[in-house]
């Protein structure tokens, strides 16, 4: 076994080791089926034997006692067998899940930008099954086939330990041959499970994506993608089988040449020494007998390396790399709120140029301070370091006087309501979209309704607030969406609140009512506002204009408007849109 698969072998032993009991019973419950395999037709010839059969050695009673009992033992070691197998099996897969899904829930922000959906669905939620039944059947058959195996090959050494001895020297050549078979199997193995991701993935492309593909007209297109993609994962599975069925015949042609060449020996030995036919004749039956149990072994070196396959790519979900938490304070009340902005520089991993570049800048606790600029000017990438999802290369972020490094993500995070630009919804009611991993408190939850100005609308649904909102909150509309996203910010309450392109989808009435809303707040909430329609900001405490990563000017709407700047010419060219 190489070092990798030793490595990934005892990675797996790990979620097995807590219920090893499971294991060794269910081993000892096929032992047990094993061991009484052979006592029925040794009852049968005992009970028609001459001693037996003519002269009442027994009672006739114990023919049904001794068969129904015997039937009864082998019936419950198999049902305890195939129940303890799965009993360990599950568990043992839902420890890897639930360490794959722990795994997913601390990777770092860089690593979902490259991993596609269906990938990680595959991995903690198929993977883990597949894995644990193709190692666990070829444990089963690895018992069943190997002991026996085991037990020719000390009956070989019994009958004739030189002979046998010789018909090891082909381990070697075997070995070498299953090494170069294996590294085939896992060279395809591997490519068929990567095509595998990409057909995943497809799928989930084209129902993600089904207004677009309908809109487009793009059924045809997307089928032949599809049936490019599956053609590749046929392709790869078909050469991965074609090199796991050589395992079999070729394996057994490298033991042919190690049968006759004891064949051949044993016929000498009979011939210079005059050994008996009949101890020959032994020898050959035991050793035909271990070649069929050999050719049942061949063929798990395919589940194996197909099984390890996959185990790799769980682990290399395990091992991507983690968020990394240097804070160590907790911030155990609500922050005051006041941030200011030093110097800060990022830039994003593969990135030509940098996001932000020396950026300073405050926002004040209680005030409402907007942020404008061009697009891809650098105001998300302020709120992705704002929650810790990225760190600065340069400069520092100070949350009332204190560098957020020093806080735990988990309680600077607590300071910050987000509405961000990509609305993300829960497949789950209204009522758990808004109290979102958060303890329900009904008066909350209306309050947060009536400011979203969702209040009237949640009236009017069949269940009101526990009607199911579909995925990704598909029944809902672009505006009822942004409401819903608008009332889970309110609901948690925190001292800050940043709302990016949140009203964006938003009727002039319902953006006008969410504005008077957050209004009521004013002085108490530090609010963040980005937006591309500068009407809706006009009455913010501060404006600060970006470009190119930098701060560009910042006042009041009044103030900038008499500077004549960047911003008195985007309010001008909107104004001249309108
Ligand atoms: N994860 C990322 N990896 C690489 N580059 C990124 C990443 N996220 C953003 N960028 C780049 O950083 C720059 C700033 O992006 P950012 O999203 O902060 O702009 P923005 O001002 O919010 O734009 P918009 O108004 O369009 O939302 C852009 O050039 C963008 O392409």
């Amino acid at each position: 076994m190489s070092a990798a698969n030793a490595s990934i072998a005892r990675r797996l032993g790990q979620y097995v080791y807590p219920y090893r009991w499971g294991a060794l019973l269910t081993i000892v419950a096929y032992l047990c089926l094993a061991g009484t395999e052979w006592l029925l037709p040794q009852l049968i010839s005992y009970a028609f034997d001459d001693k037996g059969f003519t002269q009442d050695a027994y009672p006739l009673w114990m023919v049904p006692v001794v068969l129904i009992g015997l039937y009864i033992v082998r019936g419950a070691s198999s049902f305890a067998g195939q129940y303890l197998f799965h009993w360990t099996q599950t568990r043992s897969v839902l420890d890897f899940r639930t360490a794959l899904v722990n795994s997913l829930l601390r990777l770092d922000a860089q690593v979902y930008t490259r991993m596609q959906p269906g990938t990680a669905v595959t991995k903690v939620v198929n993977d883990p099954q597949q894995i644990l039944q193709l190692t666990g059947d070829v444990g089963i058959a690895l018992l069943r086939d190997g002991l026996a195996a085991m037990g020719f090959v000390v009956l070989l050494f019994y009958l004739n330990w030189q002979l046998t001895l010789m018909a090891l020297v082909i381990t070697p050549v075997m070995a070498l041959v299953m090494k170069k078979l294996n590294q085939r199997m896992r060279q395809m193995s591997t490519r068929s499970y990567d095509s595998q991701l990409v057909l995943v993935n497809k799928v989930d492309d084209i129902t993600r994506a089904w207004r677009a593909v309908r809109q487009f007209g793009a059924a045809d297109f997307e089928r032949q993608r599809f049936t490019a993609a599956a053609l590749e994962v046929r392709r790869y599975n078909l050469k991965a089988a074609a090199a796991g069925a050589l395992a079999q015949p070729v394996s057994q042609l490298v033991a042919s040449v190690g049968l006759s060449l004891i064949i051949c020996m044993a016929l000498w030995q009979a011939r210079t020494e005059g050994t008996g036919v009949q101890d020959f004749a032994k020898y050959v039956a035991a050793l035909l007998l271990l070649l069929s149990k050999l050719r049942h072994l061949s063929d798990l070196a395919s589940p194996l390396t197909r099984a390890s396959v996959i185990a790799k790519g769980c682990f290399e979900l395990m091992d991507a790399p983690k968020e990394v938490d240097t804070g160590t304070r907790e911030l155990s009340d609500a922050a005051h709120g006041d941030i200011v902005m030093q110097d800060v520089r990022l830039t994003y991993p593969g990135a030509s140029q940098p996001a932000l570049d020396g950026l300073s800048l405050a926002f004040r606790a209680g005030k409402t301070t907007a942020l404008v600029g061009a697009s891809g000017a650098g105001k998300s990438s302020i709120i992705h370091l704002l929650l810790g999802f990225g760190r600065p290369d340069g400069g520092r972020i100070l949350l009332d006087g204190e560098d957020i490094e020093t806080l735990t993500r988990l309680s600077l995070r607590r300071q910050f309501a987000v509405v961000s630009q990509d609305i993300v919804l829960f497949d789950d009611s209204v009522a758990n979209n808004i109290a979102y991993a958060q303890p329900r408190d009904e008066a909350k939850l209306e309050a947060a309704l009536r400011a979203a100005h969702l209040w009237d609308f949640v009236q009017t649904l069949p269940e009101g607030v526990e009607t199911a909102v579909g995925a990704n909150g598909s029944k809902l509309s672009g505006g009822q969406r942004q409401r819903l996203a608008i009332a889970r910010a309110l609901y948690k309450d925190a001292p800050i609140w940043i709302f990016d392109e949140a009203t964006s989808a938003l009727d002039t009435e319902s953006e006008r009512a969410v504005q008077q809303a957050l209004a009521a707040w004013s002085g108490r909430k530090t609010l963040i506002v980005i937006a591309h329609r500068l009407s809706t900001i006009r009455d913010a405490d501060a404006i600060h204009v970006m470009g190119a990563g930098k701060l560009i000017e910042t006042g009041t709407h009044a103030e900038l408007l008499a500077r004549e700047g960047a911003y008195a010419a985007m309010v001008r060219a909107q104004a001249g849109e309108a």
